[in-house]
């Protein structure tokens, strides 16, 4: 007790006692390069990557009662109700020894943000967003290959229009509270990440300035 990194954690998170994990939420478009650019955070920056599309296939995977229904969801391109996708990163995060995590593809709608907040009482450290045009995504879903149910053109079309309708008031709520780093997606994906490692050397940069800043107080 009573070093610089406790007073560190103690304004982070409240109180030593319930440090929270560190949050971060990567949004963006279908197709915009969430899970690429996650990858390369997870490497250079040591974050736990937890996907809620990837814990949602998982979980039709292994065969849970759940899964018909989140199978039927996914390729409407509709959102699942919140209960079952906190409940599938709540447990992610427990089971995780890691103390940050980059929470990629939620909260997609103003339920999964409102829930999400109430059950877990976390706020994110910020909103990564990934702005790309609809055009350069279709391009992208079209030619990712990886057998998905999702990615034909009539569910990427459902998908856009929820992204529209429900997951962009999410970005613009955090927008109004100062949470959201925009990047410009539409990039290689090489320059892409050059942009995300200049908002996470920023970040760690105002780290260092606070404990500094304490330490000399
Ligand atoms: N900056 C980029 N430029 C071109 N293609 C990209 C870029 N980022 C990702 N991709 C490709 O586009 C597809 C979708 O990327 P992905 O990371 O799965 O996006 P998301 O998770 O946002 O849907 C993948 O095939 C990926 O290899
Ligand atoms: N928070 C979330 C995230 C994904 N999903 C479902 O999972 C699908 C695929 O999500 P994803 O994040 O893997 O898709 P991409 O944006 O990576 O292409 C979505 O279209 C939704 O049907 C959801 O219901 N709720
Ligand atoms: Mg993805």
């Amino acid at each position: 007790m009573g070093t610089v990194v406790d007073a560190a954690n103690k304004e982070a998170n409240g109180s030593v006692a319930e440090k929270k994990p560190t949050v971060i939420f990567v949004l963006g478009g279908p197709g915009s390069g969430k899970g690429t650019q996650c990858a390369n955070i997870v490497q250079h920056f040591g974050y736990t990557h937890l996907s809620a599309g990837d814990l949602l296939r998982a979980e039709i995977k292994s065969g849970s009662e759940n899964g018909t229904m989140i199978q039927n969801m996914i390729k409407e391109g509709k959102i699942v109700p919140s209960e079952v996708t906190i409940q599938l990163l709540q447990k992610a995060i427990q089971e995780n020894g890691n103390d940050k995590f980059l929470i990629d593809g939620f909260p997609r709608n103003e339920e999964n943000r409102a829930a999400f907040e109430e059950v877990t009482k976390i706020e994110p450290e910020f909103v990564l967003f990934f702005d790309c045009s609809e055009e350069e995504m279709e391009r992208r879903l079209l030619g990712r290959n990886q057998g998905r149910e999702d990615d034909n053109i009539e569910t990427i079309r459902k998908r856009f229009k929820v992204f529209l309708e429900s997951s962009l008031p999410v970005v613009q709520y955090y927008e109004s509270k100062g949470k959201v780093r925009k990047i410009d997606a539409a990039k290689p994906v090489e320059e892409v990440f050059e942009a995300v490692k200049a908002v996470f050397n920023t970040k760690d940069e105002k780290r260092r300035g606070m404990l500094w800043e304490y330490s000399n107080s």
